[in-house]
């Protein structure tokens, strides 16, 4: 038995999105980068880990790209339909996963971010096995915010004292984390991330300051960046 115990959590990987601003014929998660599919980095990056037992991947209906892996690094992945929204691909997932206790631990990240490192993972998942309003990645702002009015000029600078950007994995509980995405899709609010529908909960969960090259690869800009640092770590 690792020094983690048995493995016990479930990855989830929404990659149901259809890559509208990346554009091209396939979906970005499917992009080759450094070798392999988008979706590979992501998927290694978090099934290398000891404590992590398996991944739920959630596909769009029509998803022809697949590859139809059904184990990585001698973890099963499994995968099912996900939704109109990353929300609602999310919750699918979770609704798919084997059975299990309600209070274990449940880690969501993007197919489209590639570059998660190991210790980036072990402190998150460190973090948010002791803490019952869990766990996200995330990297203080850094920059100067600036609101833009209608015409694309400034129309005020925004204070950025305790402002941090929002990563991925993000760590949940798996019955607290399918029970605040429920009651976010009933009050048909759109939540654009998992915690945003945890602090609906009334929970405050942990902010795990992160790499800022976890990037999520978004437009065309970002593809040569993910193709540098995924390339540097295989040298
Ligand atoms: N209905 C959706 C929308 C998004 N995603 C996934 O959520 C992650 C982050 O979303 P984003 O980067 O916005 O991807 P897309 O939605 O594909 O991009 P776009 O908004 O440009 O179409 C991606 O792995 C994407 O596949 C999903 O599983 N289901
Ligand atoms: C979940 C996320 O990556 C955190 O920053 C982000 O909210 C995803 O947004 P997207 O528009 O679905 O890419």
């Amino acid at each position: 038995m690792s020094r983690h115990g048995t493995p016990s959590v479930w990855a989830i990987l929404p990659a149901a999105g259809r890559g509208a601003r990346f554009g091209g014929d396939v979906p970005k998660q499917y992009l080759q980068i450094a070798g392999q599919p988008l979706i590979a980095h992501a998927l290694d990056a978090l099934l290398s880990h000891p404590q992590v037992a398996g991944a739920m991947v959630a596909l769009a209906a029509d998803d022809r790209h697949w590859p139809g892996w059904t184990t990585r690094h001698g973890k099963p992945v499994l995968r099912c339909v996900g939704g109109g929204e990353r929300a609602d691909s999310v919750l699918a997932a979770l609704q798919a996963l084997p059975p299990g206790p309600e209070d274990s631990l449940v880690m969501v990240h993007d197919a489209a971010r590639p570059n998660l490192h190991p210790s980036d993972l072990e402190r998150l998942l460190h973090a948010a096995s002791g803490d019952r309003d869990g766990a996200i990645l995330a990297a203080p702002v850094r920059d100067t915010l600036k609101r833009a009015d209608a015409e694309g000029r400034i129309a005020a600078t925004e204070p950025r004292a305790a402002l941090w950007r929002a990563l991925t994995p993000q760590v949940f509980r798996r019955g607290l984390l399918t029970d605040a995405l429920l009651a976010a899709r009933a009050d048909a609010v759109q939540v654009t991330d998992e915690a945003m529908a945890v602090e609906r909960a009334g929970l405050r969960p942990r902010l795990v300051e992160g790499r800022e090259d976890n990037l999520k690869v978004t437009t065309p800009a970002d593809r040569d960046l993910a193709e540098f640092l995924l390339s540097q770590r295989q040298r």
